[in-house]
């Protein structure tokens, strides 16, 4: 896992190097810039492009200056520098590299307080004025220049985060940000980044590694987590000689009704494919014949109108349940029924979500290790109106402890809140997977991973991960157009093989 540190924290690991390495804070800054120089040029090979480097006077700025002078060293010759000095102060860093860039041949701007700005020939804009120092929102000066290039509509690339766009924390919605098409961000992607505030101002963001002490950050107190593959390979076990049906678990899926059956397939579909040994679905009877057809392999519990079915609970290894499941009062009876006879982990979605923000007095028999897994709206439903993402981080986290729950927060980068209080952020999905149903199957395979043992973290974890995963095989050749859900399903064994060879 790679701990996703604040601005302070980062600060707290620059600092860090700098005495243990040992290296001086202006070679970091060197390296820092070289990182970002090494991107650069892989993907602006043109070396006649017009650059414009806007650079403030803190260590952001001095990065802007030291990547001025490498693009230079590397035949850009098209770079004008504008330094903007609306502030009396300088780091040490910066005025070390202004002394290194002044005599190069390059054009060097001073734009100064409230004074014009000025006209913009160059094509790509590198923004250098603020970085993750950022202490208050922009205004005056600062603020006029970042409205001044977002309405140049040139290419924007930022270092390390754009001037205005706090790190962590909550942020303005009213903010005003210099919109980057690129950030190439130092270290580790920054926590709001994963947010989807950040989608207004960043289009996409790369990570440069600058070489800071990998034991202190690992050693940094973090309730905030960036998985990725490695992790998941860690988790996954690869299925056993000599086993049989039994060793794999037997999932019920309580979904659908007879307009929507199809999130009962899709969510069976998901736990058969992810490798569950047996999966039953609990479904209306009008739906049967779609169940036989569409995937044989599943096994069915009928529900009659008006009547509990008649379930041996303690068969299954795991129980899912809301999927299409509507929130009339049998679906009430069901759930009330799941909470007080099952006391394992239980998946809660869709319907069986919005029932349980309804009737709170479910809480009360919600098993530990129970997994919720909303989208934003019904994440809102459950526990209240949030304005952001930050808020909704928050509160996610808290009521996972609260709880002792999982709850998957789910958007681009899902998040997974577990009872200690700490936050997992996928890094795996797509824009294609943007499609109805998708959260169904996503459902089936953390319910299948549950009924194969996995606990209930882990099975969360792993099981958006391969969701995603599953989803950006596919969704690559196809140019990131559309993903079906039934197809993603039916990827799942080839990923889960990958990841476990
Ligand atoms: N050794 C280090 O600390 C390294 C730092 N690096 C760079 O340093 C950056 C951070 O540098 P700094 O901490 O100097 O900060 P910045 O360069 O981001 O900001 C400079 C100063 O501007 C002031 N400021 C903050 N918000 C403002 C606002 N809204 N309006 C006006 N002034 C404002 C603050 O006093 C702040 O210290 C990183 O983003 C990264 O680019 C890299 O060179 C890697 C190494
Ligand atoms: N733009 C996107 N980028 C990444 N993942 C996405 C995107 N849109 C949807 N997803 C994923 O698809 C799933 C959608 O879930 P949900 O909204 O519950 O769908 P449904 O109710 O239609 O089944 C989530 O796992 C989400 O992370
Ligand atoms: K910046």
């Amino acid at each position: 896992m790679l701990p996703l540190l604040t601005a302070q924290q980062i600060r707290q690991a620059d600092a860090h190097t700098v005495i243990t390495e040992p290296i001086s804070s202006v070679n970091l800054m060197e390296r820092a810039s070289k990182a970002f120089v090494g991107w650069f040029i892989n993907h602006f090979q043109d070396k006649d492009l017009t650059i414009a480097v806007y650079c403030g006077t803190g260590n952001n700025g001095g990065d802007g200056l030291a990547i001025a002078r490498m693009l230079y060293d590397h035949r850009y010759l098209n770079i004008d520098v504008k330094i903007a000095r609306f502030s009396d102060n300088a780091t040490e860093d910066f005025n070390t590299n202004l002394d290194r860039i002044k005599n190069m041949g390059l054009d060097l701007h001073e734009l100064k307080r409230d004074g014009v700005l000025p006209a913009e020939n160059a094509s790509i804009l590198i923004d250098a004025l603020l970085g993750s120092g950022l202490n208050k929102p922009l205004s005056g000066d600062y603020e006029q220049l970042a409205q001044h290039i977002n309405a140049l509509n040139k290419t924007v690339v930022a270092v390390d985060v754009p001037t205005g766009f706090l790190p962590d924390g909550e942020m303005a919605a009213d903010a005003t940000v210099v919109k980057a098409d690129l950030v190439i961000t130092f270290q580790q992607p920054k926590l709001n980044f994963l947010l989807p505030e950040s989608a207004p101002h960043i289009n996409c963001w790369e990570v440069v590694n600058i070489g800071l002490d990998e034991g202190f950050v690992q050693s940094l107190e973090s309730s905030y987590q960036f998985v990725s593959e490695k992790d998941i390979k860690s988790i996954l076990k690869p299925r056993k000689r000599f086993s049989n049906k039994g060793t794999y678990g037997h999932a019920l899926i309580i979904a659908g009704q007879a307009k929507t059956m199809g999130a009962a397939l899709l969510s069976s579909a998901g736990s058969a494919y992810a490798g569950a040994g047996l999966t039953t679905a609990c479904i209306p009877e009008s739906g049967l014949t779609a169940l036989n057809t569409y995937l044989p392999e599943l096994m069915a519990i009928i529900r009659k109108e008006g009547a509990l079915p008649d379930v041996n609970w303690e068969q299954f290894t795991a129980i899912a349940i809301g999927p299409g499941l509507g929130k009339d009062t049998a679906a009430l009876n069901l759930l009330t029924a799941v909470f007080e006879n099952y006391n394992k982990p239980i998946v809660v979605d869709a319907d069986a979500l919005n029932l349980l923000a309804e009737n709170t007095s479910l809480w009360q028999n919600v098993p530990e290790g129970t997994i919720l897994t909303p989208h934003m709206k019904e994440f809102d439903r459950l526990f209240g109106k949030h304005n952001n993402w930050w808020q909704r981080l928050q509160t996610a986290t808290k009521m996972a402890a609260k709880h002792h729950i999982c709850i998957v927060l789910k958007n681009d980068y899902t998040m997974v809140a577990t009872p200690d209080g700490k936050a997992y952020f996928n890094s795996t999905s797509n824009a294609a997977m943007a499609t109805g149903g998708m959260g169904d199957v996503l459902t089936g395979i953390i319910t299948s991973l549950l009924a194969q043992k996995y606990s209930p973290q882990d099975a969360c974890i792993a099981g958006v991960y391969l969701h995603g995963k599953a989803g950006d095989e596919l969704a690559t050749p196809n140019r990131m157009n559309v993903v079906l859900p039934g197809r993603l399903a039916q990827q799942l064994p080839l990923t889960m093989a990958k990841l476990t060879a």
